[in-house]
């Protein structure tokens, strides 16, 4: 099977290629890029106007099987992936059971086999039942194909297990990705403590709720010289701590969500819970320091954090709805309108945060366009303009505070190992 990509925008930031380029796709491999090939294909995508990028990896996403199938399966979320330009996605392990073990490891990846066209990486708990008591079984998650390890939704409140499990990480070459949230300060808080909360009446988490941990995790990263991940950076106050890290030569690496740069505490609803999520939607000033993290490369890494819930779970009062937000189908036109057509980052650096370093922290050999390569595509037209709309998303989850927003850009194709998944 020949498929040849005609007329497209190459931006692949591993082999520094930027400009119009036709690729060739043999099997599951990429077989030529050059300008202008001429070849017989058994299939022609023109890519006219459009972007050609290295498959987009997203290292924070929650499936919610098994347990919470109502909310989304392997099936509806690897498909939503599909549909937002995602090739490689890392699932977190807070499930029901919780993934702490080898046998759960192995029983995700046989059903992400069966149901998923798209690549998933699980990640295993820290501790057993995300209790933060006991380690879980790294050691033989790390033998069943783990891609790294997570508390998500949680902290592990004792430095000493946490050091532990990271010491083990370093052993096993696995990432620790983690939910910097001290359990002792966040107390009842459902949204940024600020004047809105206070105007609303809701319970505020402060910044330091997320700023203590951050900086305790980077402390014993260095400790033991572990790979550290913070997941979904959302203050001023990390991301300094993050830029300090760096410069130390720690090995740490950032993700913030598209939410984070985008709204603020000002824009919550507090009749609507599609803008309550862990951690918070933050002040105009968190919002501008995360702003200028991704311009400065600062913050590596963007990712969803795609948290589904049900509609009757989310629909009850702000202090008792869930917290999290669908994100796989919007991160895209989120990017470009709120960060490229703004001039904050570049095309080439959203390709690289979006596919190229999540790849390189992941140790995948993935997020390149080179000969040779696994043909993980993800086509993109930059420029069409369109309202989201929570109703065409394929996911299950349709709690997002993006319902009505005007976008640009929209995936038009996802290529896995050479095959289609995904055309609009
Ligand atoms: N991000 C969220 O708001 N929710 C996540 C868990 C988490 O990361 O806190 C979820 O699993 O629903
Ligand atoms: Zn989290």
């Amino acid at each position: 099977m020949k498929t040849l990509i005609k007329n497209g925008h190459v931006i692949d930031p591993a082999t520094h290629k930027e400009g119009a380029y036709d690729i060739l796709i043999e099997g599951d491999k990429i077989a030529k890029v050059e300008k202008n090939i001429q070849e017989e294909a058994d299939k022609v995508i023109d890519a006219n106007n459009a972007w050609v990028v290295p498959g987009l990896i997203d290292m924070h996403v929650h499936l919610r099987e098994p347990g919470f199938e109502h909310k989304e399966t392997i099936k509806t979320g690897s498909k939503s992936g599909a549909k937002g330009g995602f090739t490689t996605i890392c699932t977190m392990p807070n499930t029901n059971p919780i993934i702490d073990n080898e046998y759960m490891v192995e029983y995700l990846n046989l059903k992400a086999s069966r149901d998923s066209a798209i690549n998933i990486l699980p990640i295993g708990s820290v501790t057993k039942g995300q209790k933060g008591e006991e380690l879980a079984n790294i050691g033989n998650m790390a033998k069943a194909g783990i891609c790294g390890i997570s508390e998500d939704g949680h902290t592990v409140m004792n430095a000493g297990i946490y050091k532990k499990a990271m010491t083990y990480s370093k052993m096993f070459d696995l990432i620790v990705f983690a939910h910097c949230e001290d359990k002792d300060l966040v107390g009842k808080g459902v949204m940024n403590a600020g004047d809105k909360a206070l105007s609303l009446g809701l319970a505020g988490i402060s910044n330091d709720v997320e700023d203590v941990i951050t900086s305790r995790d980077i402390i014993l990263a260095r400790q033991t010289g572990t790979k550290l991940h913070l997941c979904h950076i959302s203050t001023k106050g990390s991301l300094k701590l993050l830029e300090r890290a760096k410069e130390d030569k720690i090995d740490v690496t950032g993700e913030v969500c598209p939410h984070h740069f985008i709204l603020t505490d000002e824009d919550v609803d507090g009749f609507d819970t599609n803008y309550k999520m862990n951690p918070p939607l933050r002040s105009k000033v968190d919002v501008e320091a995360l702003k200028e993290g991704l311009k400065k490369d600062i913050i590596d890494i963007i990712a969803t954090d795609h948290a589904p819930h049900h509609y009757d779970e989310k629909n009850t009062t702000f202090d008792e709805a869930p917290f999290g937000i669908v994100g796989l189908e919007t991160a895209v036109p989120l990017t470009i309108t709120a960060l490229v057509n703004k001039g904050i980052i570049t095309p080439k650096q959203m390709v690289e945060k979006m596919s190229y370093n999540p790849a390189k922290r992941l140790g995948l050999d993935k997020g390149s366009l080179a000969e040779g390569k696994t043909a993980d595509i993800t086509i993109i037209n930059p420029n069409k303009k369109h309202t989201i709309d929570v109703n065409t998303f394929v996911s299950k989850g349709k709690n997002s505070p993006f319902h009505n927003y005007e976008v640009r850009g929209m995936v038009t194709h996802t290529m896995v190992s050479g095959k289609v998944v995904f055309e609009s």
